[in-house]
């Protein structure tokens, strides 16, 4: 799954936009930890055990934090200190945080000789998903890590330090140089693929990165520097959030005080901290149109369970999967109905839907984005906006005035076209709109849909000559419904027995 997706979940699963750095500083190691050995001690064997009670610390605070946070951030640098035990450590670390929680390396990398083989080892052998760097060495150290599309690169514009201020600023308040690399670095790639990281406690600098760069993420850093010891608080938490967050309401990433990592409860102060958030978030966004957070029932489901086991129980909680009988265009009667036009009504679900689709579509060769009328056009709409390739609609009735086309939107003959489209039962829709592609001389190889009905029908694509791509299949569904005690027994069997 990409960055920009599986942060999407985090914070839609979690209700948090909170990021937890996993800084593993024997300096602030809690007593009960330290006491384990002599932190004075210069001897190989209690260098060992302090790499251990390390991870041990490590570790108790992500069990303890996993279901408050949308992020970890461990810091390159604490580790590599250590030498070969902190790297050793840095991988149990990474290891421990569960799969569906992004991690950020924050390694400010800044050489360019070496940037090659560091995104091959952070984005492969240790599986981050995304990394922070320097910008000064410009596109070509950006270029190496932005080689992987599911992955992220966060650009360090500024730094709380105030000694900083002696290049950041410089030549003058109204075009200082920091705000030349928020303009500049964002042609380096997309909004999925690049962030920016701003550490500030003063909101002015970050209001300002935000409104060069309105439609990026960005990880907030620095902003418990002017708050009360405690740690709980953030003195000035909606400054930071109306300069911070995004024309939605979201875009922005906040940092748990490092206090937390140095307490007894830290679920604790990460929940309160999240809950202080979210009211301000809401508080902050009264003018704006929000539309309601989803917020996850008791689900029973244990995370090694279906990838996208979230997403199938949001789509039966906002009425996309009901169980009642069904005619279809074929004149059969089904038990249930899937109603994916709903989703339109609910960004945060549209979203992660459009997110799957673009997982399938990356893989793909094509020219254009066709969308099958009524029920995929806004998918395949978001589909063209979130992968940059144009969209085009086979009209399903051809009006009898006006320009009379049978397909909407600009192409030129040959062109490959993928076809979007929400549910296979029979094919018939799907085939007939991609028949109807290639009456104009376009050319259709894939078709890909949410849910295949199975029971043959991605056999009858196969048929016709396209090669059918879902996201899900009808069973995976039925059994994820199931599993979290969303439908009966009786229900699963139905389904089952299709
Ligand atoms: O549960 C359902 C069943 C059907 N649809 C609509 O029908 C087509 C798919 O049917 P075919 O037989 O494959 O042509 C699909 O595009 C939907 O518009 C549905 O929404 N929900």
């Amino acid at each position: 799954m990409s960055f920009d997706s599986k942060l999407r979940n985090a914070i839609a699963i979690n209700q948090s936009i909170l990021c937890l750095g996993l800084d593993p500083n024997p300096e602030v190691m809690p007593a009960k930890y330290r006491e384990a050995y002599d932190l004075e001690s210069k001897s190989e064997a209690h260098h060992e055990r302090m790499v251990d009670c390390l991870w041990e610390w490590m570790n108790f605070i992500i069990q303890s934090t996993a279901d408050l946070v949308c992020a970890y951030k461990p810091t390159l640098g604490f580790y590599t200190a250590m030498g070969a035990a902190g790297l050793e450590l840095l991988t149990k670390t990474l290891a421990a945080i569960p799969p569906e929680i992004p991690i950020i390396l924050d390694a400010k990398h800044a050489d360019l000789n070496s940037s090659t083989v560091m995104a091959k080892t952070a984005f492969e052998q240790w599986g981050v998903d995304a990394i922070t760097l320097s910008p000064y060495l410009g596109q070509d150290l950006a270029a190496r890590f932005l080689m992987y599309p599911d992955k992220a690169i966060f650009v360090s514009c500024y730094s709380s330090n105030s000694t900083a201020q002696d290049f950041q600023a410089y030549p003058s308040r109204e075009q200082p140089l920091y705000l030349n690399v928020v303009q500049n670095c964002q042609v380096w790639a997309g909004t999925e693929n690049l962030a920016l990281e701003v550490g500030s406690a003063n909101p002015d600098a970050l209001a300002k990165v935000r409104s060069l760069a309105p439609e990026r993420l960005i990880l907030a850093r620095s902003i418990w520097a002017n708050s009360q010891a405690t740690g709980q608080k953030i003195d000035n938490l909606t400054e930071i959030l109306n300069a911070g967050l995004d024309a939605n309401g979201g875009g922005l990433i906040l940092p748990v005080n490092q206090d937390a990592l140095t307490i007894g409860d830290p679920a604790q102060l990460v929940r309160s901290l999240r809950d202080e958030v979210n009211q301000a978030i809401v508080a902050t966004a009264h003018q704006s149109p929000v539309c309601e957070q989803w917020i996850p029932n008791v689900c029973l489901i244990d995370q090694s369970g279906h990838p996208h086991a979230n997403l199938i129980l949001q789509l039966f909680d906002i009425g996309c999967i009901t169980f009642e009988e069904t005619l279809q265009a074929s004149g059969q009667i089904f038990p249930y109905y899937i109603d994916l036009r709903r989703i339109i009504s609910n960004p945060q679900v549209f979203d992660a839907v459009i997110g799957t689709y673009a997982e399938i579509l990356r893989e793909l060769k094509f020219d254009r984005i066709a969308g099958i009328p009524y029920g995929s056009l806004p998918t395949a709409s978001g589909l063209a906006l979130r992968l940059n390739f144009p969209l085009i609609f086979p009209r399903k009735e051809v009006k009898a005035y006006g320009a009379r086309r049978l397909i909407e939107g600009n192409y030129e003959a040959g062109e490959t076209i993928v076809v979007v489209d929400d549910i296979l039962i029979s094919g018939k829709s799907a085939i007939e709109g991609a028949q109807k592609i290639e009456s104009c001389g376009l050319k259709v190889q894939d078709i890909v849909v949410f849910i295949d009905h199975e029971a043959g029908v991605c056999d009858r694509i196969h048929q016709s000559g396209y090669s059918p791509h879902a996201v899900l299949k009808i069973s995976e569904i039925n059994e994820t419904l199931y599993q979290s005690g969303r439908i009966t027994e009786k229900q699963f069997l139905t389904l089952s027995h299709l």
